[in-house]
């Protein structure tokens, strides 16, 4: 008997919401947010605005049975449990959705989006009582901000106490759970339970400056940690730090508001995962080469890679603890690791911001021969002089920005002739940890 491949079923969610022709709320930062948190996402679109980051423009509904349509060509195929809404428009999709998300059964959260974020009405002030009539008793969980708390509960929402009654009021609606996103008050969520009459805060980091689609966000990522499992808590807790991450990592995409970017800690973490990986083949390189060890100085040498676009040395991976010479061998001292550089990651750090391409650099012991050397491969060569360096400034910092400022660009080669208790030093550059630490065995080799 032939067995049935065992296959790993991922939960299956749904957007009811808008679409934002900028690409920063409604659908586009539902679906993106599904992508990052590993779930398949699907979407039943209920507006098109003609928006960007300065607001809406315009916005065409769909009919409710176009809203309809979408919802049972999904629901018919696929196993849809959680969905969530965003944009609903106007009484007549509130009624159609409400409907359909009774017909087939969906777990719901409610995202009650009123208006845009940078300018613009997005919910018709007659659909806010259908809203609250006909769709709120159908859902698990809701997730309004400080206003649309207070519109939802009929009540000023200023403070953190405000929004505990509100909070309360809003469960009377027939709402299982009620999360008052605290982005416009004080950063901390607020999560009441009805079931068990509980209050928790969430707590998060305030960032300043508006940002574009955090509430669909975090209310898609509140949908997709639920289909996953996740206690009501945990999917509360989980939602706000990557909602802050998604705004940490937003978007000057356009003249005006932000737009997060639900993908930006992911493309992170691969990011630094090719770095680390790239860096311990280079420095496999090192060790294995019988010459590199010649090329070792006293202060003994690093070598780091940058994640694309680094501005810290914390996005700088490098050897812990240096490589050093032992007997005829070079010899890590530690592992490949993040913000374990302070010279080298200074050196990446000032010649990105020349070129961004250039993302790696290994220092090596300076002499006159090592210098033929590279004369004699066609390296572009570089220097500067620690003499001229005015006080207050970062030696590596400035001497990379004097050396390309002098070369016109930024050269395979930096040295410095060293200074009192200063070693001279020479700096090999490149784009990636391995093209360097190539150079730098080919350096070695050439001074046989
Ligand atoms: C189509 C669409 N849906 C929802 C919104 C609301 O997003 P935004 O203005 O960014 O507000 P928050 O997501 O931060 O609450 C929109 N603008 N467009
Ligand atoms: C380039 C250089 N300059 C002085 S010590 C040194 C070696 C590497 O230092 P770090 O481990 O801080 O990158």
């Amino acid at each position: 008997m032939t067995e049935k491949p065992l296959t790993v079923k991922i939960p299956i969610v749904m957007t009811i919401a808008g679409s934002d022709s900028g690409g920063g709320a409604g659908i586009a930062a539902d679906l993106k947010t599904f992508a990052a948190l590993g779930v398949h996402g699907t979407c039943a679109i209920t507006s098109i605005t003609a928006q960007n980051t300065t607001g809406v423009l315009e916005a065409f509904d769909l009919t409710p049975a176009a809203v309809a349509s979408q919802i049972e060509a999904v629901c018919a195929d696929m196993d849809v449990k959680w969905a969530k809404t965003g944009m609903l428009a106007s009484s007549e999709i509130v009624r159609e959705v409400a409907k359909d998300v009774r017909k087939h059964g969906l777990s719901l959260v409610i995202d009650p989006v009123m208006a845009a974020e940078a300018g613009g009405d997005l919910l018709r002030k007659e659909a806010i009582s259908v809203l609250i009539e006909e769709l709120l008793p159908f859902c698990k969980v809701i997730t309004p901000n400080a206003s649309e708390a207070g519109v939802l509960a009929g009540i000023e929402v200023k403070t953190p106490k405000d929004a505990k009654i509100a909070a309360r009021k809003i469960a009377g609606l027939g709402v299982e759970t009620v999360i008052v996103t605290g982005g416009h008050l004080d950063a901390t969520d607020l999560l009441y339970e009805a079931v068990s009459d509980t209050f928790t805060r969430i707590p998060g980091t305030f960032v300043k400056g508006g940002t574009h689609g955090s509430g669909c966000t975090y209310s898609a990522a509140m949908t997709a940690f639920l289909a996953c499992g996740k206690s009501m808590e945990v999917a509360a807790r989980e939602s706000k730090k990557f909602v802050v991450e998604a705004i940490l990592k937003s978007l000057p995409a356009g003249r005006g508001v932000n737009p997060v970017n639900p993908l930006g800690a992911t493309l992170e973490k691969k990011e630094r995962y090719l770095v680390l990986r790239n860096l311990k083949d280079a420095v496999l390189l090192i060790e294995e080469s019988p010459d590199f060890s010649k090329l070792i100085p006293e202060v003994g040498c690093n070598i780091g890679m940058a994640i694309p676009g680094a501005k810290s040395y914390e996005e700088v991976a490098a050897v812990e603890g240096r490589i050093v010479k032992y007997r005829i061998r070079a010899v890590p001292v530690g592992c490949v690791e993040f913000g374990a550089s302070k010279h080298v990651s200074s050196i990446i750090l000032s010649a990105l911001r020349q070129n961004p391409e250039i993302r790696a650099a290994i220092n090596v012991k300076y002499s006159e021969k090592v210098l033929a050397a590279c004369r004699e491969m066609k390296l572009g060569i570089s220097s500067f002089d620690r003499a001229e360096e005015p006080e207050n400034a970062s030696t590596m910092d400035w001497g990379t920005a004097e050396a390309i400022k002098k070369y016109g660009s930024v050269p395979k080669v930096i040295y410095d002739r060293g200074g009192t208790g200063k070693e001279p030093m020479i700096r090999l550059l490149g784009t990636n940890a391995i093209e360097v630490a190539k150079l730098a065995v080919e350096l070695a080799e050439k001074l046989q």
